[in-house]
């Protein structure tokens, strides 16, 4: 959809005047909007610079990159990095076949070594071994990292990733052996032409196989360094970069829109004799759109925290020393089903309160939704991911079960349960303490409670793959507990340590208070289950949770500000600065491909029309 009468800048307004609703939601902000959002950038400098530079669309040629970065040797990165950075090629990442996503031990994709040429000979020896998916592949990308099982002298050595070029950088036609195009109509991503790949005895040097971690020598030995699952640190560092870069922003995005929206628009009297109230000013309305601005900025900063462990993991990854991997694999793997499932919940929320204007494409609002969709299947299905997640906290419960040392992420798992909530009354519940230890005796009593009945099974004599089949739907529960706890003890954390001075603190308290309270009001049984809380104390939960919705909906408005999006970079009629939603709808209505003359009157209609009339 064309941008059309949109300011550059998120303070600006094309249309000379800032909606007087929206303006007085500006005046009485309680914190300085600028510093929030210098908190979000990581500091004033990195906000100059963000603004500066924009919106830097990505294309997946990041994951291509990434491939390289994390998995390549330094001659390997040496050589292909500065390539793809001056995109002197344009890079793509063939994993997912039209036959397997998930289960990457059945990739079908053959390497096979040739000693006597030193080189590695690729097929696709079946329809479900043909790469399905890879972004950028149909048209775009000249080269890809390709992940196929490697095979040595008949031996296989499991999932390996080789760098093969498909297209020509001369006239961009397909190389020997290489058949590829595009899947076809998808329900979003149209930025990314997803593509196929077959592979027919397509010969790459040796050279070309990603080898930081995994050698074969020229001799045909294998050498390899770490868990062989190091293969798949790719997807680890694009779960967490996605996050930040793919899954929150667009959750940011829907909140600005539906809540600059939901104070311009009037609907209905509140007060009897008065004007028609602001939407906002509704507290059903409150409730579908703050908690999502509070999970907006709870997920920021554990992306924060994410991002914090991967850099401290991937250094040591980088001394060879591999012993965070499985704790990073499995916050990585959880947070990204917990954020994304959370973020697309969100969105989703955002576009139905804006009623009809929300069902319009001019909103902004569908086109966020149907791409922060797909992150809930790209870059692992979450079920699975959240299986992973769940696999770990299983054995590490064990192990502090047996007293051993566990990773810090886990260190709870040892603690004792708490009896019962001690909360008193419903200030009690503005307690971090409080709260966060509920989430903890949650995330405890799942992990604790699904490990007992997969041990029962096992030991009345069930296999131990069935065993674990039958309790997954409580082990996928048990994974996301455990990242709620995460989610919300980090949040309460970073809070503690805010600067007092410009309101910040302050507001993020209740924001993280509601995060809180939203997660315990809204999945009330798994906190009431043992008793742990009672009913009245839910009470209390509730009678907090709402007045907060009261507390906060006087700062929505810089709260969504701070995000501080370009008009451009929303591309709603109903989210833009100055909130002149209705003259923009009906300028971008008639403007709309749909308004220019249709060839259906002349064919369709007309004669329909006129041949009715010759009856009458
Ligand atoms: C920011 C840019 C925007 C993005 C745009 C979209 C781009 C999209 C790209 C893609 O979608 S790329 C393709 C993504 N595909 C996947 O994510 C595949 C998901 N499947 C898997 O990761 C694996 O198949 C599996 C589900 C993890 C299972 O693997 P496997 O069967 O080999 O292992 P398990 O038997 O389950 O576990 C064995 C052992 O390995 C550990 N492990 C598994 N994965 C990892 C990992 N990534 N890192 C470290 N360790 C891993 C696992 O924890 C087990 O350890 P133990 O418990 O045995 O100690
Ligand atoms: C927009 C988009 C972009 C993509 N880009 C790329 C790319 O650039 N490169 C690339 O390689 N791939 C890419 N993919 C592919 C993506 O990674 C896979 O679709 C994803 O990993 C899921 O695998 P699958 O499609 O085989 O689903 P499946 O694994 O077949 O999932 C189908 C269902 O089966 C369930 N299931 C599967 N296994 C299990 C199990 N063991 N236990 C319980 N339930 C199970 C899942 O939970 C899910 O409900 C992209 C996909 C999309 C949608």
């Amino acid at each position: 959809m064309a941008l059309l009468e949109t300011s550059k800048h998120s303070q600006g307004s094309v249309l000379g005047s800032v909606n007087p609703d929206l303006a007085s939601e500006r005046q009485t902000a309680s914190f300085c909007v600028e510093k929030l959002t210098a908190l979000l950038d990581g500091g004033a400098e990195q906000t100059r610079i963000r603004r500066a530079v924009g919106d830097v669309a990505f294309l997946l040629h990041r994951v291509f990159m990434r491939s390289i970065s994390v998995l390549g040797s330094d001659k390997q990165v040496a050589k292909w990095i500065p390539l793809a950075t001056q995109h002197r090629l344009i890079g793509s990442y063939a994993q997912t076949e039209l036959g397997h996503g998930t289960y990457l031990q059945g990739l079908e994709t053959t390497a096979v070594f040739d000693t006597a040429t030193q080189e590695f000979i690729l097929n696709t020896p079946k329809i479900s071994a043909m790469k399905w998916w890879p972004g950028d592949m149909g048209r775009s990308a000249t080269h890809t990292v390709v992940f196929a099982q490697l095979y040595i002298h008949g031996k296989c050595y499991g999932i390996h990733p080789f760098i093969v070029q498909i297209r020509s950088l001369q006239d961009h036609s397909l190389c020997p052996g290489i058949t590829a195009g595009d899947i076809g109509p998808k329900m979003n991503f149209e930025h990314t032409d997803n593509g196929y790949l077959l592979l027919k005895n397509v010969r790459v040097p040796r050279e070309n196989m990603l080898s930081k971690f995994c050698e074969v020598r020229p001799d045909g030995t294998y050498v390899r360094q770490g868990s062989q699952k190091i293969n798949y640190f790719t997807m680890t560092a694009v779960r967490i970069s996605l996050i930040s870069d793919e899954v929150l922003t667009a959750l940011m995005k829907a909140c600005t829109i539906a809540t600059r929206y939901s104070v311009v628009r009037r609907q209905s009297k509140l007060k009897p004799g008065e004007q028609e109230a602001k939407i906002l000013d509704y507290q059903t309305q409150q409730e579908k759109l703050l908690p999502q601005l509070a999970a907006a900025y709870a997920f920021h900063f554990t992306n924060d925290y994410l991002q914090e462990l991967f850099n401290r993991g991937y250094r040591e990854i980088q001394k060879k020393n591999f012993d965070m991997l499985p704790e990073l694999h499995a916050l990585s793997s959880g947070f990204k089903a917990v954020i994304t499932q959370h973020c697309t919940a969100g969105v989703e929320i955002c576009l139905r309160a804006c009623g009809g204007h929300g069902y319009s494409l001019l909103s902004g609002l569908p086109s966020l939704y149907t791409k922060i969709l797909a992150s809930c299947i790209y870059e692992g299905e979450n079920t699975i991911l959240l299986l992973q997640t769940a696999r770990f906290l299983i054995k590490c419960f064990m192990a502090a079960s047996a007293g051993q040392p566990v990773p810090p992420s886990v260190t709870y798992l040892a603690a004792v349960k708490h009896g019962k909530c001690p909360a008193k009354n419903k200030v009690d519940f503005l307690s971090p303490d409080i709260y966060t230890e509920a989430y903890q005796h949650v995330a405890i009593r799942l992990t604790s409670s699904t490990a007992a009945k997969l041990q029962d099974l096992i030991q009345s004599g069930v296999k131990k793959y069935d065993a674990w089949n039958q309790c997954t739907v409580q082990l996928v529960q048990a994974a996301k507990a455990h990242c709620h706890y995460i989610a919300v003890k980090n949040f309460a954390e970073t809070v503690e340590k805010l600067e007092t001075k410009a309101g910040i603190q302050k507001i993020m308290k209740h924001l993280c208070d509601l995060f809180a309270l939203h997660g315990i009001f809204s999945n009330s049984g798994a906190f009431l289950h043992d008793g742990y809380t009672s009913a009245a104390q839910m009470d209390m939960v509730t009678a907090s949770y709402l007045d907060l919705l009261a507390v906060i909906r006087k700062d929505a408005v810089p709260l969504v500000d701070a995000f501080d999006f370009t008009d451009q970079s929303l591309n709603s009629a109903l989210g833009s600065y100055d909130g002149q939603v209705y003259q923009r709808l009906y300028e971008w209505a008639q403007k709309s491909p749909t308004n220019q003359m249709s060839p259906a009157y002349e064919r369709y209609l007309k004669p329909l029309l006129h041949n009715t009339l010759s009856k009458l």
